[in-house]
């Protein structure tokens, strides 16, 4: 079975091509920010990415009707459980919709939909940013009209849990794990016998990350809101893109705040505690969720190939469970790997309710 994988994201998309479980390659094309910013919203890129998609294929001499399906990365639609969708026109229109807001990764699904009705061949999502399977007490804030959210990095924490389970020789069903992905932003997350059963908010809570602010004193914030100095756009873009890492040094690589750690900047070196003492501090709490039972905490995402970073977290939470560092990210494998297991039969598709 050959699969093509999608994967958006705001000034790149990523392509993969799969022969079953083989990458045969994956390459990523870049977009300019003045192509980019030439469309009014995010959904009006499609037809400018399908181009590109088309023209990488032609250069790699790989036919778009070698393919038996097509995956691309799923958005902020509804809540919805994990697992493989398949794409259909409500799902395609949902995309459109932008029920949970615009973000790239909605074009996954779109890109993947026009790409495959083109050659007749099924089209999926797999375990999209809006995965929700948090329990009802997850959910409660302190505000009945502001309901806490599940929007993360699903998508690679449960292809590490099934990393995790597959090394064990059990499956993910029957593990209970804590997962933080370090990234650009930042998910922790109780994963209890295969289900991702809370989970901080990558977009606005818990630890800082690179660029996000995670969770921020709440009326301190409402005062900053109202202070007349920024618009709502602009207090958004401080929080989602402007926050952590890059708001205290003015960098959004983690290498670089290690660097200047490492050549004594005592200030780099309190943001870079400050980011694990976050992470750690979520994992803790998230152990709670699990009441203790606990059978491994995994690290992954880019910053936990940072030896620093993953051995400071890891000082602080190795007392609940033992700690496993996977870096990186497999998102492009675990697009692959979910269209593969409906297509071999292992799973059923899933279908998004609108
Ligand atoms: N050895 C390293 N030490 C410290 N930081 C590193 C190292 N290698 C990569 N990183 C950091 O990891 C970041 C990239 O992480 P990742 O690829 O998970 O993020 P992303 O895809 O941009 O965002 P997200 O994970 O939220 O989707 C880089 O910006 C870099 O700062
Ligand atoms: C909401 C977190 C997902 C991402 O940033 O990619």
């Amino acid at each position: 079975m050959k699969v093509l994988a999608i994967n958006p994201g705001s000034t790149s998309t990523k392509i993969a091509a799969y022969a079953n479980e083989t990458c045969l390659w994956n390459q990523g094309i870049e977009h300019s920010a003045s192509e980019i910013n030439a469309f009014a919203c995010v959904g009006d890129q499609y037809k400018y990415r399908i181009a590109s998609v088309l023209k990488l294929l032609e250069e790699k001499g790989t036919p778009l009707e070698c393919f038996d399906g097509i995956v691309g990365r799923g958005g902020l639609l509804n809540p919805l459980v994990g697992g493989t969708y398949l794409v259909d026109d409500d799902l395609v229109r949902a995309l459109h919709n932008a029920p949970g807001g615009e973000h790239a990764s909605n074009l996954g699904g779109i890109i993947a939909y026009h790409l495959g009705r083109s050659i007749n061949v099924p089209v999926y999502i797999v375990d999209p940013v809006s995965v929700d399977e948090m329990e009802p007490v997850a959910r409660l804030s302190g505000l009945p009209e502001l309901p806490r959210m599940s929007q993360s990095h699903a998508l690679n924490m449960k292809a590490v849990a099934r990393k995790v389970a597959l090394e064990r020789g059990t499956t993910y069903q029957d593990l209970n794990l804590i997962i933080a992905h370090l990234g650009g932003g930042i998910s922790v997350a109780p994963h209890c016998k295969g289900k991702m059963i809370d989970v901080n908010n990558a977009n606005n809570e818990g630890p800082y990350s690179l660029e996000r602010c995670g969770t921020l004193p709440a009326y301190h914030l409402v005062k900053l809101c109202f202070s007349g100095k920024y618009t709502e756009k602009e207090v958004v873009t401080k929080l989602h893109k402007e926050g952590g890492l890059f708001a205290y040094l003015g960098i959004k690589d983690g290498r670089i705040a290690e660097k200047r750690m490492n050549e004594g900047d005592l200030f780099a070196k309190l943001i870079l505690e400050g980011l694990c003492y976050q992470v750690a501090k979520e994992i803790g709490a998230m152990a709670t969720v699990l009441a203790g039972e606990v059978d491994h905490i995994v690290l992954t995402g880019g910053l936990a190939h940072s030896e620093y970073i993953t051995q400071e977290i890891a000082r602080r939470v190795s007392f609940i469970a033992p700690v496993r560092v996977i870096p990186g990210e497999s998102e492009m494998e675990a697009l692959a790997l979910g269209a593969l297991r409906v297509l071999n039969g292992q799973e059923n598709a899933l279908t998004y309710e609108v």
